[in-house]
């Protein structure tokens, strides 16, 4: 399954930044940053809805979705358009993101960033607190629930939120398990590739109010994002049609209307 070879793969680039960084030094260097204040959860409670824009050059799913790919660009113009946060892919091979791509986008956005990458190893964390990220994607279907919970109090003592993606009701269990305070649910099957929202909308049920939910992947239009707002999400996370659209600002504004339209 590609998320096996992905995460193969980034065990080998951990290894090789190790090689550069030890794990002893990215611990030290993020220990010495102020501590974050959780600005990602804190902007999804804040909000009835929010919104993530994903900068994503590429996908296994769809190969090249940005040829000339200018991100800072892209990432202005979702703060622009009213983002309320940002996740950056930078995992390099499939995805084609980078750190270096995060970090520049770090210093022209002040939106809440999410380092979108296939977690495996706590350095990854450290790593992601000095790229200058608010949040982490932790995937049920790589850490079980023990190191889950590992990484989630690492999180907490660097200030950063985690998104811990789930795709099916065991995972969702493990996830609660952990003391997770978002989750997101992916409407991709990551086997095939195929995209379905009845994920998201069945799934919300299991998980208890308290907990902030995101649907993610797979929304193409307003009336996809609107769905999932009926049936409970607190947030979207939105790549390839984000990267599409030609006037993001009525985009998200649509959403935001609709989804006020739809409430009670
Ligand atoms: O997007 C893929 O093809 C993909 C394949 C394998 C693992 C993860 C993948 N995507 C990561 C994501 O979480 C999505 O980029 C994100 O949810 C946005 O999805 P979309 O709106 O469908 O671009």
């Amino acid at each position: 399954m590609i998320l096996e070879k992905i995460a193969n793969y980034t065990r080998k680039r951990v290894q090789e930044d190790k090689k550069i960084v030890s794990l002893e030094e990215v611990v030290n260097k993020a220990n010495l940053l102020p501590e974050g204040d959780f600005k990602f959860e804190q902007t999804l409670k804040k909000n009835k809805v929010s919104i993530i824009c994903e900068v994503k050059k590429a996908s296994p799913s769809k190969g090249i979705i940005s040829e000339d790919f200018p991100f800072v660009q892209i990432a202005r113009e979702y703060e622009n358009a009213g983002a309320d946060c940002i996740s950056v892919l930078t995992e390099p091979k499939w995805f084609l993101g980078s750190d270096e791509i995060f970090k520049e986008i770090r210093k022209n956005v002040n939106l809440p960033m999410l380092r979108k990458d296939f977690t495996i190893d706590e350095y990854q964390i450290y790593q992601s607190k000095l790229l200058g990220a608010d949040a982490v994607l932790l995937i049920c279907s790589l850490l079980d629930t023990k190191t889950l919970k590992k990484y989630i109090s690492i999180c907490d003592s660097l200030g950063l939120s985690t998104l811990v993606e789930a795709h099916n009701i065991g995972e969702i269990n493990s996830a609660i398990d952990a003391g997770a305070r978002i989750i997101g649910v992916n409407n991709r099957n990551l086997k095939d590739f195929t995209v379905d929202l009845s994920n998201s909308i069945n799934l919300r049920k299991s998980i208890p109010n308290d907990i902030l939910f995101v649907a993610e992947s797979g929304i193409l239009n307003v009336n996809d994002a609107i769905s999932l707002i009926r049936s409970g999400a607190d947030a979207l996370l939105i790549g390839e049609a984000m990267m599409h659209a030609s006037d993001k600002k009525a985009f998200i504004r649509e959403i935001k209307q609709g989804g006020a339209l739809n409430e009670d």
